[in-house]
């Protein structure tokens, strides 16, 4: 498969701490892939350096065969908070996104019907009109999903979107995400500090190890899904993923 992001020795240090030393992976197009490491490693800033919104030192980081800096249309992030406009009803939310991305080279009427089929698609064709306040945690969820996908990346970035939903919203996300990702082809990216979510998710999961951050290791997942966590195999990817994370608060 092909290759979609190319992370090539890339180096950051902030204020003099070395974050990334000498970091490369490769991403392949399609796939769900996880990133899973300590507090602090350093796995929001891989997602910042992917989407160019933090420059690398030195190193190489292409997107689409492409430097990141000029590949930003290829890119679309889900942050662990929605960040929605409140005083703008959902499907407003998600046409927002497409005024951003594309600004008048697509007329309002064709981002509405875009904002409409992808709430849909996320199951909220009936709560289009609603306000953010209106709808729950998981409905903001998928909202902020749908404008991601509003602005056709081929990559979707996402910063443990989960995470502050509660345990049954989380469980159902996370198999509505492979369901939305079986449907569009995506190339998902997903940060989490979960080793059961990640091993429910990815094709593949990109350990990190503490700072100064390297890839300590790259763990195929080849068990079709949905998974049962309680497969002897995948109990035997948790402890696996937990001893090489190394860290007492990762679950
Ligand atoms: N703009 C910045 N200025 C200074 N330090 C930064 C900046 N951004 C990130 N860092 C530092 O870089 C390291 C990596 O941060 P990052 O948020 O990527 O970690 P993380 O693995 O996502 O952490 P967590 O799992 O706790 O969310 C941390 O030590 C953080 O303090």
């Amino acid at each position: 498969m092909n290759a979609i992001v190319e992370l090539k020795d890339i180096s950051i240090s902030f204020s003099g701490e070395t974050v990334y030393d000498r970091l490369s992976f490769d991403i392949r197009d399609g796939e769900f892939l996880c990133i899973v490491g300590q507090s602090g490693c350093g796995k929001s800033t891989l997602l910042r350096v992917i989407g160019d919104l933090l420059k690398v030192d030195s190193g190489k980081v292409l997107v689409g065969s492409r430097p990141a800096d000029q590949a930003w249309d290829e890119i679309a992030y889900v942050f662990q908070s929605p960040r929605l406009l409140p005083w703008r009803n959902a499907e407003e939310n998600v046409v927002l996104g497409q005024q951003l991305r594309f600004g008048r080279s697509r007329s309002r009427a064709e981002m509405l019907e875009r904002a409409r089929s992808l709430l849909e698609l996320v199951g909220l064709g009936k709560d289009r009109l609603k306000m953010p306040a209106m709808l729950s945690g998981g409905e903001r969820q998928r909202v902020s999903i749908a404008r991601a996908l509003a602005v056709e990346p081929r990559i979707i970035l996402m910063d443990e979107p989960f995470s502050a939903l509660d345990v049954m919203t989380r469980h159902r996300m996370r198999a509505e995400i492979v369901d939305l990702w079986r449907k569009t082809g995506k190339t998902i990216i997903f940060v989490t500090h979960e080793v059961d979510e990640a091993i429910e998710l990815a094709d593949r999961i990109v350990v990190l190890s503490s700072k100064p951050t390297k890839v300590r290791s790259i763990i195929e997942v080849p068990q079709d899904r949905p998974r049962n966590l309680e497969d002897p195999a995948l109990r035997a990817m948790h402890d696996q993923l937990r001893k090489l994370i190394g860290d007492p608060s990762v679950h």
